[in-house]
């Protein structure tokens, strides 16, 4: 099996052979211990403009899905919140897991959600994303926990898509979509200094964790483990329990927009 993966032999424990970073100072995930996150009242509201007309495609990359945005002007953005300047949405994915016990990747008190949504977004004092990842402050990560509850009409049209990609490497048009509507009706958040959560582990996101969960069905967690992390020719693996595990804090501070 080459490449990482999340396999028993080049799964998460397997990650530093290759990415000696992830033995690093700022690692992700995380634990989140609400009653340890500091209040800042510095914090500033989180602001995200996102401009359905940037969405470009949906892409099975074997290791999760990717809705991709055009990010060549500033009409899809992160600002306020935690960072300063102008940060463009990139991409979001999610991680999940083989039952509704576990897939997320960030915890609270030690709690796994179903599902963890991220949308990836980078630093425009950077001239491109490539450039942007290698940089401490690169890029922001805002995390969006998913629940079990009633069916999340908004999710819909993602998981419609995916009969279409369900194989590494495939790819198909997907447009006009508005991941505004993915948010949460609150954007309180918990922000801490923290890095890319697969390989290359790059030590460069701001991450930007969204207290309030969406919801998302049974039935539809049960459409994510229908992908494959295999390409169309190889033996069939289901896409499951692609999340890294919490990493150890190492003195680092979580701060909370929140009393
Ligand atoms: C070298 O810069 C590049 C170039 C192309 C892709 C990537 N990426 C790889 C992993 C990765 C993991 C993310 S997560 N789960 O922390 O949100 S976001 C992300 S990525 O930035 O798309 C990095
Ligand atoms: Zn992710």
């Amino acid at each position: 099996s080459h490449g990482w993966g999340y396999g028993r032999t080049n799964g998460p424990a397997n990650w530093v052979e290759e990415f000696p970073v992830a033995n690093g100072p700022r690692q992700s995930p995380i634990n989140i211990v609400p009653n340890e996150a500091q209040y800042d009242s510095s914090l500033k509201p989180l602001r995200l403009k996102y401009d359905p007309s940037n969405t470009m495609g949906i892409l099975n990359n074997g290791h999760s899905f990717q809705v991709e945005f055009t990010d060549d002007t500033d009409s899809s953005t992160l600002t306020g919140g935690p960072v300063s300047g102008t940060y463009r949405l990139k991409q979001f994915h999610f991680h999940w897991g083989a039952s509704d016990d576990r897939g997320s990747e960030h915890t609270v008190n030690g709690i796994k959600f179903p599902c963890e949504l991220h949308l990836v977004h980078w630093n425009t004092k950077y001239p491109n994303f490539g450039e942007a990842a290698s940089e401490p402050d690169g890029l922001a990560v805002v995390g969006v926990f998913l629940k079990i509850g009633p069916a999340n009409p908004r999710l819909q049209k993602v998981l419609d898509a995916l009969d279409a990609i369900k194989a590494k490497g495939k790819e198909t048009t997907f447009s006009n979509f508005d991941a505004k509507t993915l948010l949460p009706p609150s954007l309180r958040y918990w922000t801490y200094e923290g890095s890319l959560t697969t390989p290359p582990l790059l030590e460069s996101v701001t991450w930007i964790v969204l207290k309030e969960p969406i919801s998302v069905s049974p039935a539809q967690m049960a459409i994510f483990r229908k992908l494959l992390f295999t390409e169309e020719e190889e033996v069939p693996y289901h896409m499951v329990d692609n999340f890294r595990p919490p990493q150890p804090l190492k003195g680092r501070e979580v701060r909370a927009s929140f009393k």
